[in-house]
Protein backbone atom coordinates (compact mmCIF):
# COMPACT_ATOMS: atom_id res chain seq x y z
CA UNK A 1 0.00 0.00 0.00
CA UNK A 2 1.70 3.69 -0.89
CA UNK A 3 0.40 6.53 1.20
CA UNK A 4 0.95 9.79 -0.18
CA UNK A 5 0.59 13.38 1.61
CA UNK A 6 2.56 15.48 -0.78
CA UNK A 7 3.25 19.18 -1.23
CA UNK A 8 6.32 19.87 -4.22
CA UNK A 9 6.92 23.13 -5.59
CA UNK A 10 8.78 23.65 -8.94
CA UNK A 11 8.74 27.47 -9.66
CA UNK A 12 5.01 28.53 -10.39
CA UNK A 13 3.95 24.96 -10.14
CA UNK A 14 2.37 23.41 -7.23
CA UNK A 15 1.65 19.63 -6.41
CA UNK A 16 -0.68 18.59 -3.80
CA UNK A 17 -1.47 15.10 -3.27
CA UNK A 18 -3.16 12.95 -0.38
CA UNK A 19 -3.98 9.35 -1.24
CA UNK A 20 -4.11 5.79 -0.12
CA UNK A 21 -3.01 3.72 -3.49
CA UNK A 22 -3.18 0.06 -3.43
CA UNK A 23 -3.94 -3.20 -5.08
CA UNK A 24 -5.29 -3.30 -8.42
CA UNK A 25 -4.56 -0.74 -11.60
CA UNK A 26 -5.12 3.31 -9.92
CA UNK A 27 -5.21 5.08 -13.15
CA UNK A 28 -4.22 8.79 -12.95
CA UNK A 29 -5.79 10.92 -15.69
CA UNK A 30 -5.42 14.97 -15.85
CA UNK A 31 -4.49 17.49 -18.91
CA UNK A 32 -1.54 18.52 -20.21
CA UNK A 33 0.82 20.01 -17.39
CA UNK A 34 -1.26 19.08 -14.67
CA UNK A 35 1.24 17.31 -12.77
CA UNK A 36 1.00 13.81 -13.62
CA UNK A 37 4.57 12.61 -14.57
CA UNK A 38 5.85 15.30 -11.84
CA UNK A 39 3.89 12.69 -8.89
CA UNK A 40 5.51 9.52 -11.03
CA UNK A 41 8.77 11.14 -10.74
CA UNK A 42 8.40 11.77 -7.01
CA UNK A 43 6.97 8.62 -6.37
CA UNK A 44 9.57 6.72 -8.25
CA UNK A 45 12.60 9.09 -6.52
CA UNK A 46 13.47 11.14 -9.01
CA UNK A 47 12.14 14.10 -7.62
CA UNK A 48 12.12 14.86 -4.14
CA UNK A 49 9.51 16.53 -2.23
CA UNK A 50 9.68 19.48 -0.12
CA UNK A 51 7.19 18.72 2.92
CA UNK A 52 5.01 15.77 3.40
CA UNK A 53 5.50 11.91 3.20
CA UNK A 54 5.32 9.34 0.73
CA UNK A 55 5.28 5.79 2.54
CA UNK A 56 5.36 2.13 1.15
CA UNK A 57 3.82 -0.76 3.17
CA UNK A 58 4.38 1.15 6.13
CA UNK A 59 8.04 2.37 5.56
CA UNK A 60 8.75 6.44 4.94
CA UNK A 61 10.32 6.83 1.59
CA UNK A 62 10.33 10.61 1.47
CA UNK A 63 9.73 13.42 4.06
CA UNK A 64 10.82 17.32 3.59
CA UNK A 65 14.57 15.80 5.04
CA UNK A 66 14.63 12.32 3.39
CA UNK A 67 14.50 10.92 -0.09
CA UNK A 68 15.04 6.96 -0.12
CA UNK A 69 16.96 7.25 -3.93
CA UNK A 70 14.96 5.56 -6.79
CA UNK A 71 17.21 2.31 -7.01
CA UNK A 72 16.50 1.26 -2.96
CA UNK A 73 12.36 1.93 -3.57
CA UNK A 74 12.06 -1.23 -6.15
CA UNK A 75 9.63 0.09 -8.05
CA UNK A 76 9.31 -0.97 -11.82
CA UNK A 77 9.07 2.10 -14.48
CA UNK A 78 7.47 1.95 -17.81
CA UNK A 79 7.74 5.47 -19.68
CA UNK A 80 6.44 6.38 -23.28
CA UNK A 81 8.91 5.32 -25.26
CA UNK A 82 10.00 2.86 -23.65
CA UNK A 83 13.93 3.41 -22.84
CA UNK A 84 15.77 0.36 -23.86
CA UNK A 85 18.97 0.60 -24.14
CA UNK A 86 19.86 0.39 -27.90
CA UNK A 87 22.98 -1.17 -27.35
CA UNK A 88 21.79 -4.30 -25.80
CA UNK A 89 19.73 -6.96 -27.03
CA UNK A 90 16.15 -7.67 -26.41
CA UNK A 91 17.59 -10.83 -23.75
CA UNK A 92 19.88 -8.20 -22.11
CA UNK A 93 17.69 -5.56 -21.86
CA UNK A 94 15.04 -7.77 -20.05
CA UNK A 95 17.55 -9.00 -17.85
CA UNK A 96 19.01 -5.97 -17.05
CA UNK A 97 17.75 -5.78 -13.62
CA UNK A 98 16.82 -9.28 -12.97
CA UNK A 99 20.27 -10.03 -12.94
CA UNK A 100 20.89 -7.22 -10.35
CA UNK A 101 18.62 -9.40 -7.90
CA UNK A 102 19.24 -11.79 -5.20
CA UNK A 103 17.90 -14.56 -6.41
CA UNK A 104 15.83 -14.81 -3.33
CA UNK A 105 13.74 -11.48 -4.51
CA UNK A 106 13.32 -12.34 -8.23
CA UNK A 107 9.03 -13.31 -8.01
CA UNK A 108 9.17 -12.99 -12.45
CA UNK A 109 11.80 -15.79 -14.52
CA UNK A 110 12.47 -14.90 -18.07
CA UNK A 111 10.36 -17.76 -19.65
CA UNK A 112 6.93 -16.83 -18.37
CA UNK A 113 7.61 -13.23 -19.11
CA UNK A 114 8.38 -13.87 -22.78
CA UNK A 115 5.20 -15.88 -22.50
CA UNK A 116 2.80 -13.52 -21.20
CA UNK A 117 4.31 -10.88 -23.51
CA UNK A 118 4.47 -12.22 -26.59
CA UNK A 119 8.08 -11.42 -27.11
CA UNK A 120 10.21 -14.87 -27.32
CA UNK A 121 10.78 -14.44 -30.67
CA UNK A 122 12.61 -11.26 -30.09
CA UNK A 123 14.86 -11.80 -27.92
CA UNK A 124 18.09 -11.51 -30.14
CA UNK A 125 17.25 -8.77 -31.72
CA UNK A 126 18.24 -4.89 -30.58
CA UNK A 127 16.00 -2.47 -29.65
CA UNK A 128 16.30 -0.38 -33.37
CA UNK A 129 15.16 -3.54 -34.87
CA UNK A 130 11.48 -3.86 -32.67
CA UNK A 131 8.24 -1.67 -33.73
CA UNK A 132 6.89 0.63 -31.47
CA UNK A 133 4.32 -2.16 -29.86
CA UNK A 134 7.06 -4.20 -29.64
CA UNK A 135 9.48 -1.85 -27.86
CA UNK A 136 6.96 -1.01 -25.02
CA UNK A 137 6.21 -4.83 -24.55
CA UNK A 138 9.82 -5.72 -24.07
CA UNK A 139 9.75 -2.37 -21.63
CA UNK A 140 7.00 -3.64 -19.64
CA UNK A 141 9.15 -7.38 -19.24
CA UNK A 142 12.10 -5.41 -18.33
CA UNK A 143 10.39 -3.47 -15.66
CA UNK A 144 8.59 -7.33 -14.38
CA UNK A 145 11.70 -8.65 -14.20
CA UNK A 146 12.81 -6.26 -11.90
CA UNK A 147 10.00 -8.01 -9.65
CA UNK A 148 9.09 -4.19 -8.75
CA UNK A 149 6.86 -4.03 -5.63
CA UNK A 150 4.66 -1.33 -7.73
CA UNK A 151 4.87 -0.46 -11.34
CA UNK A 152 4.72 2.98 -12.51
CA UNK A 153 3.61 3.12 -15.90
CA UNK A 154 3.70 7.06 -17.69
CA UNK A 155 1.61 7.16 -20.33
CA UNK A 156 2.86 3.96 -21.62
CA UNK A 157 1.25 3.94 -25.16
CA UNK A 158 0.92 7.37 -26.16
CA UNK A 159 3.67 6.98 -28.48
CA UNK A 160 2.04 3.87 -30.66
CA UNK A 161 -0.72 4.20 -32.94
CA UNK A 162 -4.73 3.19 -32.54
CA UNK A 163 -3.95 -0.08 -34.05
CA UNK A 164 -0.72 -0.66 -31.81
CA UNK A 165 -2.42 0.89 -28.88
CA UNK A 166 -5.47 -1.95 -29.66
CA UNK A 167 -2.85 -4.74 -29.46
CA UNK A 168 -0.77 -3.53 -25.97
CA UNK A 169 -3.98 -3.17 -24.05
CA UNK A 170 -4.97 -6.63 -23.88
CA UNK A 171 -1.21 -7.42 -22.88
CA UNK A 172 -1.40 -4.92 -20.13
CA UNK A 173 -5.02 -6.41 -18.70
CA UNK A 174 -2.72 -9.52 -18.72
CA UNK A 175 -0.13 -8.59 -16.81
CA UNK A 176 -2.60 -7.04 -14.28
CA UNK A 177 -4.79 -10.46 -14.14
CA UNK A 178 -1.87 -12.81 -14.29
CA UNK A 179 0.67 -10.43 -11.67
CA UNK A 180 -1.60 -8.80 -9.36
CA UNK A 181 1.00 -5.78 -9.17
CA UNK A 182 -0.53 -2.61 -8.07
CA UNK A 183 -0.04 -0.04 -10.56
CA UNK A 184 -0.35 3.50 -11.03
CA UNK A 185 -1.38 4.16 -15.04
CA UNK A 186 -0.96 7.76 -15.81
CA UNK A 187 -2.57 8.66 -19.18
CA UNK A 188 -4.59 11.54 -21.10
CA UNK A 189 -6.46 8.73 -22.79
CA UNK A 190 -9.78 7.91 -20.59
CA UNK A 191 -10.22 4.94 -22.95
CA UNK A 192 -7.44 3.42 -21.58
CA UNK A 193 -8.12 3.34 -17.95
CA UNK A 194 -11.75 2.48 -18.48
CA UNK A 195 -10.30 -0.77 -20.19
CA UNK A 196 -8.03 -1.14 -17.34
CA UNK A 197 -8.17 0.74 -13.97
CA UNK A 198 -9.92 -0.49 -10.94
CA UNK A 199 -10.12 3.51 -9.81
CA UNK A 200 -9.36 6.86 -11.74
CA UNK A 201 -7.72 9.69 -9.76
CA UNK A 202 -7.78 13.43 -11.47
CA UNK A 203 -4.84 15.47 -11.53
CA UNK A 204 -5.98 19.17 -12.20
CA UNK A 205 -3.61 21.51 -11.19
CA UNK A 206 -1.17 19.99 -9.36
CA UNK A 207 -4.27 18.73 -7.05
CA UNK A 208 -4.77 15.13 -7.32
CA UNK A 209 -8.19 13.67 -6.26
CA UNK A 210 -11.29 11.04 -6.79
CA UNK A 211 -13.82 12.16 -9.27
CA UNK A 212 -16.75 12.60 -7.79
CA UNK A 213 -18.96 10.17 -8.52
CA UNK A 214 -22.45 11.09 -10.48
N1 LIG B 1 11.89 19.67 -15.84
C1 LIG B 1 11.02 20.63 -15.60
N2 LIG B 1 11.43 21.84 -15.15
C2 LIG B 1 10.55 22.82 -14.87
N3 LIG B 1 9.20 22.69 -15.00
C3 LIG B 1 8.75 21.51 -15.44
C4 LIG B 1 9.61 20.42 -15.76
N4 LIG B 1 8.86 19.38 -16.18
C5 LIG B 1 7.57 19.79 -16.12
N5 LIG B 1 7.49 21.08 -15.68
C6 LIG B 1 6.26 21.85 -15.42
O1 LIG B 1 5.59 21.22 -14.32
C7 LIG B 1 4.18 21.20 -14.54
C8 LIG B 1 3.66 19.76 -14.51
O2 LIG B 1 4.23 19.05 -15.61
P1 LIG B 1 4.04 17.49 -15.83
O3 LIG B 1 5.02 17.06 -16.88
O4 LIG B 1 4.08 16.80 -14.52
O5 LIG B 1 2.55 17.42 -16.40
P2 LIG B 1 1.76 16.22 -17.08
O6 LIG B 1 0.39 16.23 -16.49
O7 LIG B 1 2.55 14.96 -16.96
O8 LIG B 1 1.71 16.70 -18.60
P3 LIG B 1 1.68 15.85 -19.97
O9 LIG B 1 0.35 15.12 -20.01
O10 LIG B 1 1.79 16.92 -21.03
O11 LIG B 1 2.88 14.91 -19.96
C9 LIG B 1 3.93 21.92 -15.85
O12 LIG B 1 3.63 23.27 -15.53
C10 LIG B 1 5.27 21.82 -16.58
O13 LIG B 1 5.44 22.91 -17.45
Amino acid sequence: MLSIDLDFRRGAFRLQARAEIGAGVTGVCGPSGSGKSTLLALLAGLLKPQAGTIRFDGKLLADGRHCVPAWQRHFGLVFQDGQLFPHLSVRDNLLYGYKRLEPAQRRFELQPVLELLEIGPLVTRRPAQLSGGERQRVALGRALLYSPRLLLLDEPLSSLDERLKQQILPFLRRVKEETRLPMLYVTHATAEVDYLADRVMQMEAGQLREPAVA
